[in-house]
This record gives C-alpha cells, sequence and structure tokens, in this order.
C-alpha cells in the first residue's frame, strides 16, 4: 500500500514536473497556436502575419481572449476553424491542475485524492464562442455541461413574474421569460419536449396561479397533460382535431372580442390595459393539425381551419396576453406554417432527426448532434445558447400543483358543439 502510493505520488509528481517545462501555454496561446498550424495566417512578401493576443479578460463562465487579426483574414475563416480551436483546447494532453495537488488532504485517503486529480485531467469539455468588432474575441467557456439535471423546487424561486426555469448553459442557469412572446418547440420522439412543457405548465400554475389560464392540445395520444386537466387554470384540454378546433375557434374568438375592446379604449397592449391575466395554448403535436399532413377531406377542412386560428393567435394574439407554444417531432417545411413561425420569436428544439429538419426549425443546422435528452438550443432575438433543461418527475409535479386542483365539470365534456352566441359562453371582459 505504501508502495503503491509512493509511486503514484512519484509519478504526480514527474508528471508536474514535465507540464511545468513544456504547457506554459495558456489557452490564449494554445489558440494563436492551433489557428497557425491550421494556417490561419497570411504571408506579406516574406513576413507571415498571425493572429496577436490584445487583451484577455476572466469572466464567471471562463476566459475571453481578445485578438488583432491580420488584413485578409474573417470572422468567417476562424469560425470554419471552431473544431479545430475547441479540439485542441480540449487535447488530453491538458495540464493537470496543479492546484489540485496543492490541495491534497494527507489526513485522508492519499491514493483516492490522487487518482481523482488524473482523472478530472480528462474530463475538460471546454467551448468556444467567436464574435468579430474589429478585434476577434474567443470566450472560452469552461463551465461544465452536465449531461443532466434534475428539478429543484428552489428553481422555481429564482424566477420573476413570468420567466420559467430553462436550464443549464455555459453561462450559468437560464431562465426565460414568458413575456417575450410565443415559442416553438421542436425535437425528436424521447428527446425532451413533453417533459419540458410539463415543467413550463408546472411553472406556470406554481408562479402566476390567478393570472394563468391554459389551453392544452396533446394531440399525440399520450396521457401528458393529464394530470393538469383539473387544475383551475386549465380552460381546456383537447386530445383530437375536433376538440382542437373547439378549442382553437373558441381562444380566437376571445382574442378578437379582446383586440375589439382593446381598439374601442385605445389601449396598444396588454401591458397597457393593464391585464395580468395571460393565455397558453400549447400545441403539442403540431403535425397533427397540419392540412398539408392529413388526408381525408373533412379532415383537412378542420385542420385548415385550426391552422387559420393558430396563424391568426400568432399574428395578433401576443399584445393581446396570448402565447402559443406550438411543437413538432416532425418540422417540414409543411407542418411549421411560415406565418407561425415568423412569429414566434422563441425556438427551443431539442435533437432533430437531421440537419434538413434543424434549418426548418432554427434556420441553421446544429440541432441534429446535440448528445443528450434534455439538451437543446435556445433561439431568441438575443443569441443561440445550448442548454440541459431540468428533468421534472411526475410526482414533483403533483406535489407543486396540487393546491390548484380542483375537481369542476369541464368544458371538453359538453362538447362537441360550436360555441353559441348565448351570453354564458361569451368572453366578459369585466371578469378579467
Ligand atoms: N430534461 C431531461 N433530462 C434528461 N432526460 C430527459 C429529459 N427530458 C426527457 N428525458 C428522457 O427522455 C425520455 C422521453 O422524454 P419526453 O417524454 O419528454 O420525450 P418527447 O420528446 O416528448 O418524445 P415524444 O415526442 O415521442 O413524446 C424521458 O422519459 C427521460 O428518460
Amino acid at each position: 500500500m505504501l508502495f503503491e502510493i509512493l509511486s503514484t505520488s512519484v509519478a504526480a509528481g514527474l508528471v508536474g514536473m514535465s507540464y511545468l517545462k513544456t504547457s506554459q501555454l495558456d489557452d490564449g496561446e494554445k489558440i494563436k497556436k492551433i489557428a497557425f498550424n491550421c494556417g490561419l495566417y497570411v504571408k506579406e512578401g516574406k513576413e507571415i502575419k498571425a493572429m496577436q493576443l490584445y487583451r484577455k479578460k476572466k469572466r464567471d463562465w471562463g476566459m475571453e481572449y481578445i485578438y488583432r487579426i491580420p488584413l485578409g483574414l474573417s470572422l468567417a475563416d476562424f469560425k470554419k476553424r471552431t473544431e479545430h480551436l475547441r479540439d485542441g483546447l480540449n487535447n488530453r494532453k491538458n495540464p493537470i491542475d496543479l492546484q489540485a495537488f496543492l490541495q491534497i488532504d494527507f489526513k485522508e485517503n492519499l491514493l483516492q485524492q490522487i487518482k481523482q486529480i488524473f482523472k478530472y485531467r480528462y474530463v475538460s469539455d471546454k467551448d468556444i464562442e467567436l464574435s468579430y468588432d474589429g478585434m476577434l474575441h474567443i470566450k472560452v467557456l469552461d463551465r461544465h455541461m452536465p449531461n443532466q439535471i434534475y428539478f429543484e423546487e428552489a428553481m422555481l424561486g429564482q424566477c420573476i413574474d413570468w420567466e420559467i426555469p430553462l436550464g443549464e448553459s455555459r453561462y450559468g442557469f437560464l431562465h426565460h421569460d414568458m413575456e417575450r412572446g410565443h415559442i416553438t418547440l421542436a425535437g425528436a420522439t424521447r428527446k425532451g419536449k413533453t417533459v419540458f412543457l410539463k415543467l413550463l405548465i408546472t411553472s406556470l400554475i406554481n408562479q402566476n396561479p390567478d393570472n394563468t389560464k391554459l389551453t392544452l392540445i396533446d394531440l399525440k395520444g399520450g396521457l401528458a397533460f393529464s394530470r393538469f386537466k383539473n387544475a383551475k387554470q386549465v380552460e381546456m384540454v383537447a386530445t383530437d382535431l375536433d376538440s382542437a378546433l373547439v378549442a382553437l375557434k373558441q381562444v380566437k374568438k376571445e382574442m378578437e372580442q379582446m383586440k375589439g375592446w382593446f381598439d374601442k379604449n385605445g389601449c396598444e397592449d396588454i401591458k397597457e390595459a393593464g391585464i395580468d391575466l395571460r393565455h397558453f395554448i400549447i400545441v403539442d403535436e403540431a403535425a397533427q393539425i397540419s392540412p398539408n399532413i392529413l388526408t381525408g377531406k373533412e379532415e383537412k377542412e378542420k385542420a385548415r381551419q385550426c391552422e387559420e386560428a393558430l396563424s391568426e393567435i400568432a399574428r395578433i394574439g401576443a399584445g393581446l396576453g396570448y402565447r402559443l407554444i406550438y411543437c413538432s417531432q416532425y418540422p417540414t417545411a409543411d407542418v411549421m406554417n411560415k406565418q407561425i413561425k415568423q412569429n414566434c420569436d422563441t425556438v427551443i428544439t431539442y435533437k432533430l432527426r437531421d440537419a434538413v429538419a434543424s434549418r426548418v426549425v432554427l434556420d441553421e443546422s446544429g440541432a441534429e448532434s446535440l448528445p443528450v435528452p434534455g439538451r437543446a438550443i435556445y433561439k431568441t432575438p438575443d443569441g443561440v445558447q445550448i442548454i440541459q433543461t431540468p428533468f421534472i418527475e411526475n410526482k414533483t409535479i403533483e406535489k407543486i400543483i396540487k393546491p390548484h386542483i380542483v375537481i369542476k365539470a369541464r368544458k371538453e365534456d359538453a362538447i362537441i358543439e360550436e360555441p353559441t352566441t348565448h351570453r354564458g359562453n361569451t368572453f366578459e371582459l369585466e371578469e378579467m
């Protein structure tokens, strides 16, 4: 045992010494070297000009390196080499953390601690982001990206107003503000869409119980939303084309009445009107109400009407307090209605089948290579981030929504007739 400890310590010491000699390069210098080896330099006569490190800044999420680049090279040239830069920074010859040797506790199991230091030598998973503003900025993000995170109720405590917990990113834990407007949610089967939707609904119910209204359209034939059915915030759960059409027509009608009231009262949007209520319409799965996908004549017509209502909600709903969350497993150009897509400022996508699907949803490839369930691309007008969304268990959902469950006669139990013009069925603004 003693021999084992000593020999391991000696080996560690030797590696440490050789590290001191050979790896004086910090990431900033390493980037320069990788770029040079990839041919990112220019020749002017006999002179070779390469990027020059101008400044580096320590950030919460890692380091930012700022370079001058020679005339003739562009951000695009460096972006083409992103993989080389990333792999170079994560090269297995990455130094062992010498600080860790200084922190060894000699009263504890030495062998175990040394093994840990060697183990962590291999888990470097730095990521990089490049941008240009006259100088080339390379962010080296060294915050670990977990392959799974569990939902904790404390996450809700950190949300303000209409924020919901979104997930861990390279920059820290993110929240999404539902006031941003409509969302497109995509992802191939079993990659985390439904878990995310359940997290979203649970968060809304918990955070704004008196001002949240939900219309849930679940056309995947599952029971994903059934546990929310009796929550007092839930207006309706539709599980087939007919009930989806009734639900959407009702939402559209309410929305138009609301718009009429806004016009009459000179209000520009829901904030100006001082109305706190928000109505979330969640559609999972969009392909099931797409007139381009359904074949029967009658079904096609109903799907067309659903799509018309959804387009209207997407077009004018945001300012009136309506938020569409439009989800699909099969985001083809046929399924993703253009008007709806254009009006969704936020896109969240889990892994997709291929780069074509990724381009339909995000206008760029990338979603096809997301590695694990729960890993997603989050795109807003502010930029693109990779996130790991929290996994929420059903028993946690039940605990959180329990105080909001009421036994009530539901609208969907009494359909399928068209909403009448009878006053009992109409939208009353005074109630809001
Ligand atoms: N955030 C997450 N973190 C880790 N694992 C997850 C996460 N979300 C989902 N998973 C895993 O993936 C499985 C499927 O998730 P989910 O039901 O959300 O899939 P889906 O994308 O909605 O699929 P489908 O469209 O076929 O219903 C879960 O049972 C769980 O094992």
